[in-house]
């Protein structure tokens, strides 16, 4: 049985069980639940703090697990990011009231509140820069310069509302760029089961970020029509009981699909269908 360790609380739990539910895994009901087993699929399913699943990953005790990028580099576990899921999406950036920093090189000497005090000490290490110390704070971070006990920030921004609420502004680039990752030891081989997680997830972020598209196209112009839409391979081109006429079909990206389907109506396909890919394996 693959045992694989899933977030049980907070930003990444809720969306990391709606994606292994819709590759087809078993998810509990309650959540005081700490395993489960999901016999029909040969997996077995561990509740874990999001911070915690990197530790269990690298010390060998389960095989995978779903975490954040963020929270598996700050770990410093031996584990390692196997595929990025695509969602809880986010930034890990410096900030500071609003017009009081606008460089990295000013945290020297300044006091810096953060849940992720590796990443922050391993980027100032690599620039060579000396703050006055490292507060470490479990969470509402941005509280923590107006309460006086830190001059600048290092945490998660997605939307930047907790930023803005709390008077701070970010400075300097983006530390870090994460998202929720499948991650498994490292140096050892792939565990087996893995490829089939890794497969129906990767089903899974195809589903999402592809649509359907079938349209119908005079004969003459399907050569500008499929350059359009050139699909993954190529598209199904198939001949209609009006020999003048084709229908085609292809794999659209989803965010495109607008766009697309307005070139194509200009170009003349008409009868444009988009349709949503409930699972697919590429
Ligand atoms: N607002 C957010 N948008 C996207 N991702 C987020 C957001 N907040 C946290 N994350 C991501 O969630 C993970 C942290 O999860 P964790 O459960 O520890 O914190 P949380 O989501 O803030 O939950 P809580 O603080 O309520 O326990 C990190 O990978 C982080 O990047
Ligand atoms: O840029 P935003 O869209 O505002 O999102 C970022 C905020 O979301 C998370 O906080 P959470 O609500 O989990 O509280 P916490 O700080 O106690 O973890 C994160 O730690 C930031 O504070
Ligand atoms: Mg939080």
């Amino acid at each position: 049985m693959l045992r694989i360790a899933v977030p049980n609380k907070g930003s990444l739990s809720e969306p990391a069980a709606a994606m292994l539910r819709e590759a087809g895994y078993r998810q509990r009901r309650d959540s005081r639940e700490l395993v489960l087993a999901d016999p029909d699929n040969d997996v077995e399913f561990f509740f874990l703090r999001p911070r915690d699943v990197a530790v269990y990953v690298g010390a060998g005790t389960v095989d995978a697990g779903i975490t954040g990028r963020d929270l598996l580099l700050d770990s410093g576990a031996r584990a390692d990011e196997h595929l990025p899921l695509g969602f809880a999406g986010s930034t890990f950036r410096f900030a500071a009231p609003s017009g009081t920093t606008t460089q990295i090189s000013e945290l020297a000497g300044k006091r810096i509140a953060t849940s992720y005090n590796v990443l922050v000490e391993q980027y100032l290490t690599s620039r060579g820069i000396e703050p006055a110390g490292i507060v470490h704070l479990d969470g509402a971070v941005e509280s923590s310069v107006r309460l006086g006990v830190a001059d600048v920030i290092a945490d998660v921004v997605e939307t930047g509302t907790t930023l803005r609420a709390a008077g701070l502004e970010v400075f300097g680039e983006p530390i870090l760029r994460s998202e929720a990752v499948l991650i498994k030891r490292r140096g050892e081989e792939d565990p087996a089961g893995l490829e089939i997680l890794t497969r129906r997830l990767q089903g899974v972020l195809t589903a999402r970020q592809y649509v359907l598209l079938d349209y119908d196209v005079p004969v003459r112009l399907v050569e500008q029509a499929v350059a359009l839409t050139p699909g993954l391979e190529s598209p199904t081109v198939s001949a209609l009981h009006d020999n003048d006429w084709a229908a085609v079909r292809a794999m659209v990206p989803r965010r495109e699909t607008n766009q697309v389907m307005d070139a194509l109506y200009d170009v003349g396909a008409r009868a444009i269908l988009v349709t949503s890919i409930h699972a697919c394996r590429l």
